[in-house]
């Protein structure tokens, strides 16, 4: 099936209460594992890749590699731009054959995010592409920008309605307490559930994003640290808090952090027990299942996007 936009994929999941997974992917084994994962489930996928992905893959080695997943299946697949600073870093996503593009700008104040904004939505819809926006800040390392903890910024639910009203937007990332990477809590893990039902009850039917929503599986944190990795309190979102996210307005859920651990993990148990090993698919091909195994645990029990292919 060619690629296709989200706009279908979140007016079903809105409906039917689940979220569709925004998968990062970097390389060849990190696609399969989604790919085939989602192809199983019979689930839509969100594959994500970030300015940093495209510099390590190279844009057209990307490019060619979603090309070659899209043909080993029939479920609806949405190519994404994940966190684009910049109207130029969209655009050249949206003439690449991307379907749908994130613009971040909501590290300046809100009227030139509104700005920026605006002009991507413009941009992307005159070429039938999606637009997804930030309002609020994320904690958390997004590529090189490391927005400490104090300076995050819950999403202001008064902003929403004008914000999504003038950029045109397709879909609405906001900050209720998740944060990007490894460490997302310091002591219990709490998301600012209320605010999230008041801003989807002031934006009736538009579906919203949840960015660092990784849950940090302790059995994955807990292998690499005795295969010698050093990730002491690695927390995150616990799946409880994301299956109660799906069931509202939240209609993508981003997942990058657990799919790196479970990559880690597997080869760090590897390389420690086999250490003769040096042939790269054996570890990277168990890597690859461990990271299929995880998108499958996600797509069935957390996010509930099974057989809406
Ligand atoms: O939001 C993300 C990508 O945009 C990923 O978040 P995690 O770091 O929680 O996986
Ligand atoms: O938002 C962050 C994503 O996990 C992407 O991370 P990256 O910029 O290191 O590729
Ligand atoms: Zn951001
Ligand atoms: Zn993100």
């Amino acid at each position: 099936m060619p690629l296709v936009t989200s706009k279908k994929l979140f007016e079903k999941a809105y409906k039917e209460g689940y979220a569709v997974g925004g998968f990062n992917v970097n390389n060849m084994e990190i696609l399969q594992a989604i790919v085939e994962a989602g192809n199983e489930e019979r689930s839509p996928l969100i594959l994500q890749v970030s300015s940093g992905a495209r510099k390590y893959a190279n844009p057209v080695y990307l490019r060619k590699l979603v090309e070659a997943a899209v043909a080993t299946t029939d479920v609806p697949i949405v190519l994404h731009l994940d966190h684009g600073d910049s109207f130029d870093m969209c655009k050249s996503c949206v003439d690449d054959g991307f379907t749908s593009v994130m613009i971040d700008a909501s590290k300046y104040p809100f009227e030139k995010n509104i700005e920026i904004s605006k002009q991507v939505a413009e941009y992307a819809h005159s070429k039938g592409v999606v637009v997804e926006a930030e309002l609020g800040k994320l904690a958390g390392i997004e590529d090189a920008v490391n927005v400490a903890a104090r300076d995050a910024i819950y999403t202001d639910p008064d902003q929403v309605a004008e914000f999504v009203e003038k950029t045109d937007v397709d879909s609405l990332a906001i900050a209720i307490g998740t944060s990007h990477g490894a460490y997302k809590f310091k002591g219990e893990p709490k998301l600012d559930f209320e605010r999230l039902h008041k801003i989807e009850k002031l934006i009736p039917g538009f579906p919203i994003v949840l960015h660092g929503s990784s849950s940090v599986p302790q059995e994955l944190v807990e292998k690499c640290n005795k295969y010698g990795g050093q990730l002491p309190g690695a927390k995150g979102v616990p799946e409880e808090m994301l299956r109660e996210a799906a069931r509202s307005a939240v209609c993508k859920i981003n997942i990058d952090t657990d799919l790196r651990l479970a990559l880690t993990a597997t080869i760090r148990e590897i390389f420690a027990t086999s250490p003769a090993e040096f042939d790269p698919r054996k570890y990277l091909g168990p890597g690859r299942s461990a990271i299929k195994e995880l998108v499958r645990h996600k797509i069935k029990d957390v996010l509930g996007s099974s057989g809406k292919a």
